[in-house]
């Protein structure tokens, strides 16, 4: 049994594997980590803890700490320059965030083709994964709820806005909604442009977000909930869980 942890700037995903299978996933805020001793210790024979951690140093000493004995030292993934059959093109491999580099790894086993590697977080990342496996480069911009809280920062009338998506907004709270989510899926949309052509191309979507943008999107896409932890199964087992 192995414990997969995925620690985002917001939340920190985890699953549970064994034989392949997916026994257990969820999602924790940072103020709840001491969550993990009882999580851990309710699953009895977890033989490794294996993880990516974008959120900081102090994130993942509180992971470890919180885990205490209840289960082996966390292992982080770093970025390299090939893994699983992904080749990473980035100019400095290990620079690459490493929950983008479990979500390729996740989308190159879940399809073999072309495809634009969505994660709509804190950030929203868009990758680009070639046919050959070769990750080609790839774009990070504000996530939603950071766009909304940014515009909310940085003016003198802006609210903090939990408005309706509108074609036509005609009212602040849609109209920044609206916006921000414009925003994320004509970054996608754009992206998917270099891979339009390619046979069987889409985009892989996950995250927070996700559902939201899939809403909008103009382009053929999958949801594929927790396609970090799955590309961490993949890493760590070989093959990908069901
Ligand atoms: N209903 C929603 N609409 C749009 N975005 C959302 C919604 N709910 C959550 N999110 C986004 O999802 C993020 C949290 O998702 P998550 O994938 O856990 O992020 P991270 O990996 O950065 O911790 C939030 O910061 C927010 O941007
Ligand atoms: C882009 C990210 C902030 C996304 O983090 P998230 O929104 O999932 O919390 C993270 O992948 C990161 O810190 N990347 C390092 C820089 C890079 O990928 O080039
Ligand atoms: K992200």
């Amino acid at each position: 049994m192995i414990l997969l942890i995925d620690a985002g700037n917001t939340r920190i995903k985890w699953g549970i594997v064994r034989d392949g299978q997916w026994l257990a996933e969820g999602a924790l805020r940072h103020d709840q980590l001491d969550q993990l001793h009882a999580l851990a210790a309710a699953h009895v024979g977890i033989r490794r803890v294996f993880g990516s951690n974008v959120a900081g140093l102090r994130t993942a000493a509180g992971i470890a700490e919180a885990l205490g004995d209840s289960a082996p030292a966390p292992q982080w993934l770093h970025s390299s320059a090939e893994c699983c059959g992904v080749r990473n093109a980035y100019d400095t491999p290990a620079q690459l965030g490493s929950d983008r580099w479990a979500a390729l790894i996740g989308a190159r086993a879940l399809q073999p083709a072309a495809c634009l590697v969505v994660n709509a977080g804190t950030a929203t990342t868009v990758d680009v994964l070639d046919a050959a496996g070769t990750f080609q480069g790839g774009i990070i911009l504000p996530g939603e709820h950071l766009m909304r809280r940014s515009l909310a920062r940085d003016t003198a009338q802006l609210p903090l806005a939990d408005g309706h998506y509108a074609a036509a907004p005609r009212n602040t709270a849609d109209a920044i909604t609206s916006g921000c989510r414009n925003a994320q899926a004509g970054a996608v949309e754009r992206m998917f442009r270099q891979i339009a052509r390619e046979p069987l191309s889409r985009c892989l979507l996950s995250g927070g977000g996700a559902d939201a943008l899939a809403e909008l999107l103009d382009v053929p896409f999958s949801r594929v909930d927790n396609l970090v932890l799955k590309g961490l199964a993949v890493v760590a087992t070989g093959t990908a869980a069901t």
